[in-house]
């Protein structure tokens, strides 16, 4: 192996990174760098407190802590999306709402190491369960899971939690139960003492101190450097000045959409799509930005008849049917987004297994131009009716709310034919360099998360989740990161 200054080298400081960056430093005598673009913080005191408030999401005009893209949902809808830019990554700006993926989430996952049984310890590690324990969960990690109920129950989350069982939907009091696959429940958070707790609170700050764990904030890696087939160490550019580093390994925790981008930008990819953007090829793999998947996600508009209690979650119950997610958000996204002037509440209506792909793509090679995110939203008709049948449940849900008196209107101009006109992303995206068996069937990565065709290069992140999630992402990135930690320490490197 070349010499090198560091034994790893991780991109991206969000909520794999921060994971990554714990566990692999527990050894002294591995040294672990930890780049990130965004900012950074010591300590909790010094963390701004937007990202420690678990009420709201820092994300709107001029939020500081976020990265934009323009996202096309379908040909001519456009939206934007955000990333989380600083300590934490998206987990440090983003809902709360903290539930594993099922165990059928799980069935197309490399079995041998990817399996529910497999995984589920990491889940129990991650967590500081507040609510249950038992064989299912953690009660010693370093993410403290909790949810709201009785009297903490805004009027609407209640009596939405009451018509739906009214409706004949199960009780699900333990959404992270393993036996957890349908039903209205209240949403575990991942909030301690009041305040939202990322991978950066709950496992960066505690382990700082640590002389082999050097973190380097506003630090942008640009991109990968081999020597033939081996990663060698990364180019970044860190407050306005270039630097090189040599790493033994590296691990790319960019998230979803940067973490393909560097790839691509560094060779791996496409080969047509390299070339026709001036770029090298190191190793073909095609499946680099192909096929992501998020949550499509339709808000029907209506208006509460009382206000909630503030300093709640933007969830706090949501109902899960097979492939559906209904979440009654707790208040109008002017509140849960400050900024967004957006004064409609809504109900958010969710596809978690869409079939539709969508693609990231290099516009140019320089790191500074955004790629381009192509969602292709509801493309195929199944997708179109599934959607079209969860939004009449979703009507008929809110139909009870008005007779319960707490909805007094919903939007009149709601109808089947305008129902697309309200769609937009769950911030979910994921898949956008897959784990699997082989290259050949579009996968990026093995199931020890090692690109594939390359030694010494990993990713852990969304990026590599095989297939949609039935539940939102967060729980489940952080527990692939405690799993994959184990596998990188087993590497030679
Ligand atoms: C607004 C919003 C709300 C959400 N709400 C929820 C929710 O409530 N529940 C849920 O389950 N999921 C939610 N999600 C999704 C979830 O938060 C993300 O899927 C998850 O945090 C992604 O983790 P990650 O490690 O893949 O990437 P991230 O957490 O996004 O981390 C990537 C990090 O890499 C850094 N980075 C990127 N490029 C570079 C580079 N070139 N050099 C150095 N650093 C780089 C970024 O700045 C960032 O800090 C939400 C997402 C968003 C955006």
């Amino acid at each position: 192996m070349l010499p090198h200054e560091v034994d790893v080298a991780i991109v991206g400081a969000g909520s794999a990174g921060c994971v990554l960056a714990a566990k692999l430093s527990a050894a002294e005598g591995r040294s672990v760098a930890l780049l990130e673009s965004g900012p950074g913080y010591s300590s909790v005191a010094g963390c701004p407190p937007e990202l420690l408030d678990p009420g709201r999401l820092p994300v709107g005009p001029g939020a500081p802590f976020v990265r934009r893209y323009r996202g096309e949902l379908r040909p001519s809808q456009v939206t934007e999306i955000v990333r989380g830019r600083a300590l934490g990554g998206s987990g440090a700006v983003n809902g709360c709402y903290f539930i594993r993926g099922t165990s059928a989430d799980f069935e197309g996952w490399p079995q041998e190491l990817w399996s529910f049984s497999q995984v589920l310890p990491y889940f129990r590690a991650l967590e500081n369960d507040q609510d249950f324990g038992g064989e299912f969960h953690g009660s010693s990690g370093p993410i403290p899971v909790r949810r709201d109920s009785g009297y903490r129950l805004t009027p609407l989350s209640s009596e939405f939690y009451t018509a739906c069982l009214d409706a004949g939907f199960v009780d699900e009091p333990d959404k992270n139960a393993p036996a957890a696959t349908a039903g209205v429940g209240p949403v575990p958070s991942n909030i301690g003492d009041g305040r939202r707790i990322s991978t950066a609170i709950g496992y960066l700050l505690p382990v700082l101190h640590r002389p082999n764990l050097a973190v380097n904030s506003n630090t942008t890696v640009t991109r990968v450097l081999f020597d033939a087939d081996r990663a060698i160490g990364i180019d970044a550019v860190a407050n306005g000045i270039a630097r090189r580093i040599l790493a033994g390994r590296i691990v790319l925790c960019a998230g979803a959409i940067e973490t393909a981008a560097l790839l691509m930008r560094s060779g791996i990819g496409d080969p047509e799509q390299l070339r026709s953007v001036g770029v090298p090829v190191v190793t073909a793999l095609p499946g680099v930005g192909a096929g992501f998947f998020d949550h499509p996600e339709v808000g029907i508009p209506y208006r509460p008849t009382r206000v909630g209690a503030v300093d709640v979650p933007a969830l706090q119950v949501v109902l899960n049917t097979d492939d559906v997610e209904f979440r009654p958000y707790t208040a109008p996204f002017a509140e849960l987004v400050p900024g967004s002037g957006d004064v409609v509440q809504r109900l958010g209506v969710v596809l978690m297994r869409p079939r539709s792909r969508g693609s990231v793509r290099l516009q140019d090679s320089d790191p500074r131009t955004d790629v381009s995110v192509d969602y292709r939203y509801l493309e195929g008709e199944s997708d179109r009716a599934a959607m079209h049948d969860a939004v009449l449940t979703g009507r008929r849900l809110l139909d009870d709310l008005i007779r319960r008196g707490v909805v007094d209107a919903v939007s009149p101009d709601y109808s089947d034919a305008r129902f697309l006109e309200h769609l937009g992303t769950s911030q979910h995206l994921g898949g956008t360099c897959r784990m699997g068996r082989s290259a050949a069937d579009g996968a990026v990565v093995d199931a020890r998360c090692q690109v594939f065709g390359v030694t010494g290069l990993s990713v852990v992140d969304a990026s590599i989740i095989p297939s949609p999630l039935r539940r939102g992402p967060h729980a489940t990135i952080v527990m692939m990161a405690e799993r994959a930690a184990e596998l990188i320490v087993q590497e030679q490197f």
